[in-house]
């Protein structure tokens, strides 16, 4: 997979040369190129931004400088362009697993007031997939911190990126639909406080049959949505699993 990030700020993208993203970028199990949007600008000041038409506060990012970006970075086929934005739709582990079968995203980083509309339409109608999304329901000052969000959930999808692969299904979100129960490593004892006997036991039924309960248990105090979006045969399947 290809992942591009456009940024007037590319320093902030910085983290992702470190652990087990930029491993996989090392053994060219992903490859991901940071940009800078003033690279595509024409004029002395490097100019990205505007003043709103309609009036009001701050300046809205420039749709030709945008244009430029995209059309170089998208000139090789087809890319999903994802644009980070508090008015988008929610970005949840679903969405992670879709993008990570894409081969190529492109994300577009917005500052200011955001990036004019045009360039979202514009995208969409050139039949490329356009995602507008959102990390959670808080505002941050751009776009940059929800594509490190976005893009380690997704890269870590990514065959050969998480040594085991086993622990992406009974994660938190994974394919089992629930919250992951607690884990104990040693000491036994800590601060008086003792691992679960069942744990110590070595006895492999009882011990997942324990995970099970303790995962349904803090999803239904947790996240009782969670728990009502599981259906009969999902929550079945628990029971003969465990
Ligand atoms: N909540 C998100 S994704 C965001 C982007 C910019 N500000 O907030």
């Amino acid at each position: 997979m290809r992942i591009d990030i456009v940024s007037i700020f590319p320093e902030y993208l910085a983290a992702l040369d470190l652990s087990l993203v930029g491993k996989a970028r090392v053994a060219g199990l992903l490859d991901l190129r940071v940009h800078d949007l003033r690279d595509w600008t024409t004029d002395r000041h490097r100019t990205v931004d505007d003043t709103p038409f309609g009036g009001g506060a701050g300046m809205v990012m420039r749709p030709d400088v945008w244009g430029q970006a995209i059309d170089e970075l998208t000139a090789t086929g087809p890319a999903h362009l994802v644009v980070p934005t508090p008015s988008g739709a929610t970005f949840t582990q679903r969405t992670a697993e879709a993008l990570a079968t894409e081969d190529q995203l492109v994300f577009a980083c917005g500052r200011y007031e955001g990036i004019d509309a045009r360039v979202a339409e514009h995208y969409r109608a050139a039949g490329h997939r356009v995602s507008e999304l959102s990390i959670g329901d808080y505002v941050l000052n751009g776009g940059e911190v929800a594509s490190l969000v976005m893009v380690e959930a997704v890269a870590r999808l990514l065959p050969g990126v998480i040594g085991n692969p086993e622990s992406l299904v009974e994660e938190s979100h994974g394919a089992a639909g629930l919250l992951e129960y607690p884990v104990y490593t040693k000491p036994p004892v800590w601060s008086d406080l003792e691992v679960p006997d069942v744990l110590l036991s070595g006895h492999h039924a009882k011990i997942r049959r324990w995970r099970r309960d303790r995962a349904l248990e803090k999803t239904s105090a947790r996240r009782p949505d969670l728990i009502a979006a599981l259906d009969a045969s999902t929550l079945d399947k628990h029971d003969r699993a465990f």
